[in-house]
Order: C-alpha cells, then sequence, then structure tokens
C-alpha cells in the first residue's frame, strides 16, 4: 500500500511518518521533494525560493516527483508498504494557489510525472490558525514558510481539493490532537483497509 501524509507545513506529518512506521518495520519511508540524489538538489534550490517564476517552481517539483516515482514508488508499490511525506497532492495543492496554472493542466502534467502512480490514501493532518502560528514561532522559518499563515492555511483547503481533483482517497484528522491520538486514527484506518 502506497499512502501519504499530506499537511501544511509545521502539522505534525514528520512526527507522524515515525511513529506510523514504527508499526511497519519494513516500510518504505520517504518524502517529496528530496527523496533521490536529483531530488536533494531540486529540495535545495526549491525551499531557497529563488525562482522568479512560479512554473518553473512547479516544474521543479514535478521534476523530483517523477525522479521519485522511477526510483522509490514503482518499484516498491507491488509488495511494499510505502509511507509517503507529501505526494502530488502538495503538488497540485500548491500551485493552485499559485494560480498560474491552468487546473486541466495541473492534473494533465501530474499525470505525465506519475505514470498515474498515486497514493491509495492521502492522510491530511488538518491545523487550526493559532496552532499553526504557535508552531511556526517555534521554528527556523524557510523561503515557503516566510509566505506567512494566511498563506499555508489557503494551501490548507487546497489540499482538500487537490485530492478531489486527482480523484483519491482523504482521510483528514485533526493535527491538534495528541500525537499519539493522531497515530492511533492512521493506524485505525490503514488496518481497516487491511481486514476488509
Ligand atoms: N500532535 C501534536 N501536538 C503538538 N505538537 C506537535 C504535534 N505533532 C507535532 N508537533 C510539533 O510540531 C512541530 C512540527 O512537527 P513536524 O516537524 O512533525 O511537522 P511537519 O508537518 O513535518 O513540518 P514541516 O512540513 O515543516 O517539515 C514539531 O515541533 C513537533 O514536535
Ligand atoms: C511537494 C511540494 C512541496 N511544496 C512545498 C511545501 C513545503 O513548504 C516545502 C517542502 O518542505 P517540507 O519541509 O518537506 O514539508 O515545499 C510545494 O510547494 N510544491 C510541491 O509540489
Amino acid at each position: 500500500m502506497y499512502i501519504a501524509i499530506e499537511g501544511i507545513d509545521t502539522a505534525g506529518k514528520s512526527t507522524q511518518i515515525n511513529a506510523v512506521s514504527q508499526n511497519f518495520p519494513n516500510a518504505i519511508v520517504t518524502k517529496e521533494p528530496g527523496a533521490t540524489d536529483i531530488g536533494k538538489e531540486i529540495r535545495e534550490m526549491v525551499l531557497s525560493a529563488r525562482a522568479q517564476s512560479k512554473k518553473a517552481e512547479f516544474l521543479l517539483f514535478l521534476a523530483d516527483r517523477a525522479e521519485h516515482i522511477k526510483e522509490v514508488i514503482e518499484p516498491n508499490i507491488q509488495n511494499k508498504m510505502i509511507i509517503s511525506d507529501r505526494s502530488a497532492v502538495s503538488g497540485v495543492a500548491y500551485a493552485l494557489i499559485q494560480g498560474e496554472i491552468d487546473k486541466k493542466d495541473l492534473i494533465e502534467l501530474n499525470h505525465f510525472a506519475t505514470n498515474r502512480v498515486y497514493p491509495q490514501k492521502v492522510f491530511l493532518l488538518r491545523l487550526t490558525k493559532e496552532a499553526l502560528e504557535f508552531r511556526l514561532s517555534k521554528k527556523k522559518l524557510d523561503g515557503i514558510e516566510l509566505r506567512g499563515s494566511e498563506y499555508l492555511l489557503k494551501i490548507q483547503d487546497a489540499i482538500v481539493e487537490a485530492t478531489k481533483l486527482l480523484g483519491l482517497e482523504l482521510i483528514e484528522i485533526d493535527a491538534t490532537l495528541t500525537r499519539d491520538e493522531i497515530t492511533s486514527k492512521i493506524l485505525d484506518n490503514i488496518n481497516r483497509e487491511s481486514t476488509n
């Protein structure tokens, strides 16, 4: 099974991936951007937010995604549990908010990059404005986080739209619950699927 943990910056994705993966010792734990050699270089470029063109930024994320699908997802999707920190859903959501690329093109370009290989389940960790601002205040912000909480909250809504546009299953979880409560909700959902 290929699952993606989605959410805006500081929603608790890494925390949950660490906890959930303890229950799947053979799982492939991966992320976008930056899981492959080329992806690591792309990650540095995009997080410094140097691209003047939003289209260039989108295409860099898409190049990272194509490499990730080819190197990490496709070789493992048949027989391994894959747990990914972000996915094409983030790609579509961030680009929806930029507004420079037509929705239909966004989806088609992602189909092209991914060979239509997508997560079977997308878990969205949903933050409140207060919790987001508190968590941002506790860390050194990268170029994208410096765009601010209003921007990130729009992305959170766009994640829901992106999941629908891609036709994927979305499970929303309140990211202000305790770490253990969130982990249990994710595991219950995954296990419910595998016993059906
Ligand atoms: N359920 C929770 N309750 C309170 N704090 C939490 C919870 N989950 C994570 N945190 C804290 O919030 C901060 C961000 O968590 P984490 O790094 O897991 O988020 P992230 O979504 O991976 O962030 P980013 O996208 O910025 O890398 C950390 O300080 C973490 O300890
Ligand atoms: C996949 C993807 C990501 N982003 C943004 C989202 C975050 O601000 C960063 C990634 O940082 P993280 O610490 O790994 O969460 O990149 C984006 O704008 N477009 C994308 O396709």
